[in-house]
């Protein structure tokens, strides 16, 4: 049996530990903000659950997160499988961010690289990719950061051991990443 006293323990201890992020949240928000007000992009990249996060954030930001406005431009490279399938197929699976951040990205887009452990090849390489076109960076990461945390312009780590727990802090901090930039975003009435 696992003790689920334990895991609810366990979250509020990891989110307890999340204001000291509040800074470099703060700092991600308002250049993804700018990079949205020039016209730009932003990006984002992740594996399995960190997939998840990518479209499920990307569709903050093209839909609609509380707030009725115009669309912000915002693509997740996860989603498409032909895409990834021939990618992966031809190229090798650590280029599927890389190949089409070379094809999308363009200098002052923002890219965001999402990854519990902070290791994941294809993400180390998208943000080398997207680093080398002009783009500013960000990675959401978990444990010591891994190699992911030396690749971008920031780093959100978020605290513990626990890749579910990370997880779990990933989606609340871009949550309120996206409800900074709708609300930077509003047209002025
Ligand atoms: O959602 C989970 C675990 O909670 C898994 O699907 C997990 O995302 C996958 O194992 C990923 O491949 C892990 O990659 P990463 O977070 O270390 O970059
Ligand atoms: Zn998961």
């Amino acid at each position: 049996m696992i003790d689920i006293a334990a895991a609810i323990a366990e979250h509020q201890e990891a989110f307890a530990k999340i204001s000291a992020l509040e800074p470099a949240m703060a700092a991600v928000a308002t250049e993804m903000t700018n990079t949205l007000k020039n016209g730009g992009k932003v990006l984002w990249m992740g594996n399995g659950g960190s997939a998840a996060d990518s479209q499920h954030l990307a569709a903050e930001l093209m839909g609609r997160f509380m707030r009725e406005r115009p669309s912000l431009a915002s693509v997740a490279l996860t989603t498409d499988t032909s895409v990834l399938t021939a990618i992966g197929n031809d190229y090798g699976y650590e280029l599927v961010f890389a190949r089409q951040i070379a094809g999308l990205c363009r200098p002052g887009d923002f890219v965001v690289g999402i990854s519990t452990s902070g290791n994941s090849e294809n993400c180390i390489l998208g943000l080398r990719k997207a680093r080398e076109i002009g783009a500013r960076t960000a990675v959401l990461v978990g444990k010591d950061g891994g190699k992911m945390k030396d690749e971008a312009d920031h780093a959100l780590i978020a605290p513990g051991p626990n890749t579910a727990r990370i997880q779990e802090c990933h989606i609340f901090i871009g949550h309120t990443i996206c409800d900074w930039v709708e609300a930077a975003c509003m047209p002025q009435g």
